[in-house]
């Protein structure tokens, strides 16, 4: 069963509030987007801010792959999906995360890959009911990206040249809508992706630290 505190939904209890005899208050889970189209490095500089900041790191793409090798219903539309370089329907992906930020003890979650279109961020207000504090945008050229995306060798079935294609298409026609929907909102920070991985998370780095300093 779920622990306690996710039995009330969103936002959480906070943990320190349920061991004194004091009515449970609610906290709001600090949840940062991170956006870029594929192989802007996104995955990369979650892994530094995790060791930095000690979010919790939940990349839809990785969440999708799991559930496609597991036992799943979704399996073959998810395999279907990725390999065209389409958006797997939202109500799936967000499930996915929902359950993965139900199962951690963490309250800062840093949301890769998601939301992917207009569709993914209706969903995850509707479903999760939560908002991101503030999005990154990893701004990578086109050419850099496709460079980076061939020459990794994770053995991932959609970094190939034509569903690359394909998802620089669906992030253009999608994903940049969200991009600036967020900064219309003043919540996006742009990160130029161009550099060293250390060069790129010096950027990111103050973003990070003015965000701990105003929980203080
Ligand atoms: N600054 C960088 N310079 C050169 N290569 C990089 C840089 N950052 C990441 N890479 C490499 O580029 C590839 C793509 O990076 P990464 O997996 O982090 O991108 P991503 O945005 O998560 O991509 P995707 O959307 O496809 O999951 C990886 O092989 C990674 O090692
Ligand atoms: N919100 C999302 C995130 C990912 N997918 C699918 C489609 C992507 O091409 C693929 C790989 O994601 P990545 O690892 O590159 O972030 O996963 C999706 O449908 N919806
Ligand atoms: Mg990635």
């Amino acid at each position: 069963s779920l622990p306690q505190r996710f039995t009330t939904g969103f936002p959480f209890h906070a943990p320190f509030q349920e061991k004194g005899g004091i009515p449970p208050k609610q906290v709001a889970p600090l949840i940062t987007f991170v956006l870029g189209g594929p192989g802007s490095g996104k995955g990369t500089q979650c892994a530094k801010i995790v060791e930095t900041f000690g979010f919790k790191h939940l990349s839809a793409g990785d969440l999708l792959r799991r559930e496609m090798i597991s036992d799943s219903e979704y399996g073959s539309t998810i395999l279907d999906t990725i390999s065209e370089g389409k958006i797997v329907p939202s109500e799936v992906t967000v499930k996915l995360i929902l359950r993965e930020m139900e199962g951690s003890d963490n309250q800062k979650f840093l949301i890769d890959g998601f939301p992917r279109s207009e569709e993914n961020r209706a969903a995850f207000e509707q479903i999760i009911g939560a908002e991101p504090r503030f999005v990154l945008f990893f701004d990578c050229p086109e050419e850099e990206m496709v460079k980076r995306v061939l020459s990794r060798n994770e053995g991932r079935i959609d970094d190939n040249i034509d569903t690359m294609r394909n998802r620089l298409k669906v992030f253009e026609a999608l994903n940049l809508p969200v991009i600036d929907y967020y900064s219309k909102k003043g919540k996006l920070y742009r990160i130029n992706a161009v550099g060293t991985v250390d060069e790129i998370f010096e950027q990111v780095r103050p973003i990070f630290e003015a965000c701990e300093h105003e929980a203080k």
